[in-house]
């Protein structure tokens, strides 16, 4: 259970409840009343939308208020957006709960549970509220040993735009021998019935529903597991390790879009990022959060989060992997504070009315109580850097009063930045730029050896210099584990800005090094960790939580653990459970909430035959709706392109290239699949797969990954025997 999850909203949309009508009709007449309520919701959502069109954006003078203005336009423009979302995303509302005698505001209350709120006018009761209002909250996490104030949990059917059928959960113990009664009718054309679960059939619908783009939301069927993470308060950073499927990054976009909805104004102002591992990955999420009505949310790749110096290169696994390490902070942090001299001479300033000389000995004084701050980590470099200059001008100030003569503040930053001060301070405490520092440790051994003495072995210091960037600093052709040294050393020398909420997808792949610089950018905020330790597949991802959360500064961080797979079905996730002990022995496999008969098949088949039977199980799958991956060991993607090409099959499979978001078919390198998802998938060659990584591990990790991407249907073609670990 997360502390404080009580978050309450910003504004109190929740005053406004319709009233239950009591419910004498049978299932046909409420239907039609259901339908009613929809068209009336839709006429009210068109009325707003209305009125946001007819609003007059205040324009100020357009000069002076030019930033006012084009904030105010682009509001404009978003909320419109946020209205044609809805209005095109059919299901205006999806769910219904009715309150017995303890709803919020009095017995007997009934909300209509949408995307957005729908009022007719302002200050009416709403005709739908937001799924993020705490009335809603009962909606996910009721169950009829904890109704929590709800009487009937009521969903929706939707076919198209139409409204067909409702599914009704009663939620107060059942008298016995009592039937179908008031406050538990049956679904319309569906037997009375007992809950079949949380969200019975429907969860199954509503993910097996064909895929052919983006990711979609899941508010009409958010688990309890996943709500009390998407719900978790602000002020709670969370760590989810979870099983393939189990709705990671699900859940990590419905906290984002919850945690805007209950603290709106204090996010407005900080913002939440969202941290994804290549542009594929983020281009395939995209759309989650425009869906709910969210559009400031920032996603990023890591390169893009540090955006220090432009990432064109890469490392061998291995110096990758020693640049990725915490000690490098420390050798960066020796480096930078090691170029500090103390001052040996005295600085004498001249000014118009005189020359004033501050001492060598007070000059010690000034610096050194600096230096410690900057050792205690109370002041940054550059920080401390021009407040030596100010302490000198400063100085200089007093003994200019002494003898009558007063300075006004602009001429004491006049003379801080005076070339007198200027040198000084600079033949005591050099200027830093961070690129340099980084480029510079990389190049010379010697200033390397001095920053890692006691850190990194002699072999260890050989091996980074293998990794310097070819080029000087401004054309340095610097890796992504550089950029993130250079962001290390920036942030010694000057604070960047936060963010309110960061959310980490793929977390067990960070470095120490990218989960120091996450973290900075959440110093002051929360963080919201996804990740699965058995989908690590960088040689540096993490083996424990707990240690990534430390250089992530989060240590208190909750871990929660969701086992309940909800994309692939049982065959498939039992199959790629056998990895399960050979990669990550100490986590609890998961169980899948869905069991689809016939959903696995192994097709072995002869090396010579093995492409003639991929282009085979492609021709046969790509007619069936959805999306289609054919997943292969990275090096095999240009020979087996060629092959699909020329094999002319209906519609193009097109190689995903880790920038754009995958298509309705496509050809996925292994190293790619991490985190989509797709109806059909055929595995080519496993036993490559795990191959095309240095190690076993990674190689295994790898193929866990590949092999669970599937919703409805996994083939696996191999002419080598599978791996033993799978057999
Ligand atoms: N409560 C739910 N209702 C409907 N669909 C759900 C639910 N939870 C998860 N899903 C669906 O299951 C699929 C897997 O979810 P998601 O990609 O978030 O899982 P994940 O844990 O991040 O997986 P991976 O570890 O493989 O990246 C998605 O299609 C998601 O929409």
């Amino acid at each position: 259970m997360i502390d404080g999850m009580n978050a309450e909203p910003d504004a109190d949309p929740v005053d406004l409840a319709v009233d239950v009508a009591v419910d004498v009709a049978g299932p046909d007449a409420e239907l039609a009343a259901e339908r009613e309520h929809l068209r009336r919701s839709r006429r009210a959502l068109a009325g707003m939308r209305a009125e946001v069109e007819g609003t007059e954006i205040a324009a100020g003078d357009a000069v002076v208020d030019k930033v006012t203005n084009a904030y105010l336009k682009l509001a404009k423009q978003r909320r419109l957006a946020s209205f044609t979302e809805q209005e095109h995303s059919t299901p205006l509302f999806f769910g219904r709960v009715d309150y017995g005698p303890d709803a919020p505001r009095g017995p007997g209350q009934r909300f209509y549970l949408g995307r957005r709120h729908v009022r007719e006018a302002a200050g009416d009761d709403p005709l739908v509220v937001d799924w993020r209002t705490e009335v809603a909250r009962p909606f996910y996490r009721a169950h009829p040993g904890d109704p929590m104030g709800l009487t009937v949990r009521r969903r929706f059917g939707y076919d198209g735009a139409e409204l067909t059928a409702f599914e009704d959960e009663p939620l107060i113990p059942r008298r016995s021998g009592a039937g179908t009664a008031a406050g538990e009718p049956a679904a319309a054309g569906e037997p009375a019935g007992e809950a079949t679960g949380p969200a019975g059939d429907l969860l199954d619908r509503e993910i097996e529903r064909p895929r052919t783009g983006p990711m979609r939301d899941i508010i009409a069927t958010i688990q309890p597991e996943q709500d009390e993470i998407v719900r978790a308060d602000l002020a709670v950073s969370v760590c989810v390790q979870g099983a393939p499927g189990t709705g990671k990054t699900a859940v990590g976009l419905h906290r984002a879009a919850y945690l805007l909805y209950a603290h709106r104004e204090q996010l407005r102002r900080c913002g939440v990022l969202v941290v994804g591992p290549n542009r594929a990955f983020l281009g395939y999420i995209a759309a989650v959060l425009p869906s709910l009505g969210e559009f400031t949310v920032r996603h990023s790749t890591l390169d893009d989060v540090v955006g220090a110096v432009a990432v064109r290169g890469t490392d061998p696994d291995d110096v990758a992997a020693l640049k990725g390490d915490a000690r490098m902070a420390t050798v960066i942090r020796r480096a930078l504070h090691g170029a500090i001299r103390p001052p040996t001479r005295p600085v004498s300033v001249d000014t118009r009315v005189g020359r004033w000389t501050v001492g060598a000995d007070e000059f010690v004084d000034l610096a050194a109580d600096l230096i410690a701050q900057l050792g205690a980590g109370a002041l940054r470099y550059g920080t401390a850097r021009a407040r030596l200059a100010g302490r000198i001008a400063e100085s200089v100030r007093r003994r200019a009063e002494a003898s009558g003569h007063f300075f006004t503040d602009g001429a004491l930053r006049t003379l801080a930045r005076g070339r007198a001060v200027r040198e000084a301070v600079e033949a005591v405490w050099p200027r830093a730029d961070a690129p340099g520092l980084v480029h510079r440790l990389l190049t010379d051994p010697a200033f390397l050896a001095s920053a890692a003495d006691g850190v990194l072995t002699d072999d260890e210091q050989r091996l980074l210099l293998t990794g310097a960037p070819r080029g000087g600093v401004r054309t340095a052709r610097w890796s992504l584990a550089d950029a993130f040294c250079v962001d290390e050393a920036r942030d010694l020398i000057e604070s960047g800005p936060g963010f309110g909420h960061v959310i980490i997808d793929e977390a067990q792949d960070l470095s120490a090094m990218q989960c120091r610089a996450l973290g900075r950018r959440c110093a002051d905020g929360s963080a919201t960790v996804l990740g699965d330790i058995a989908q690590g597949t960088t040689s540096w991802a993490a083996t424990s939580w707990p240690t990534l959360l430390a250089h992530l500064g989060k240590p208190t961080a909750h871990l929660e653990v969701l086992t309940r797979g909800y994309r692939v079905p049982a065959e498939i996730l039992d199959f790629a459970n056998r990895l399960l002990r050979h990669i990550a022995p100490d986590l609890r496999p998961a169980t899948s909430a869905r069991t689809t008969r016939g959903a696995l098949t192994t097709a072995p088949t002869t090396p010579q035959g093995l492409t003639a039977a991929v282009v085979d199980h492609t021709r046969r799958t790509l007619p069936h709706p959805g999306s289609l991956a054919i997943i292969v060991a990275d090096r095999e993607v240009a020979a087996l392109a060629a092959a699909l090409d020329a094999a002319r099959l209906p519609m193009p499979i097109v190689p995903l290239d880790g920038d754009t978001p995958p298509g309705r078919a496509c050809l996925v390198p292994a190293s790619l699949a991490k985190g989509l998802e797709f109806d059909h998938v055929i595995v080519v060659e496993p036993a490559a797969i795990v191959a095309g990584e240095a190690w076993l591990l990674q190689g295994l990790r790898r193929l866990y990954v590949v092999l669970t991407r599937a919703v409805s249907a996994l083939t696996v073609v191999h002419a080598d025997a599978l791996p033993a670990q799978l057999r």
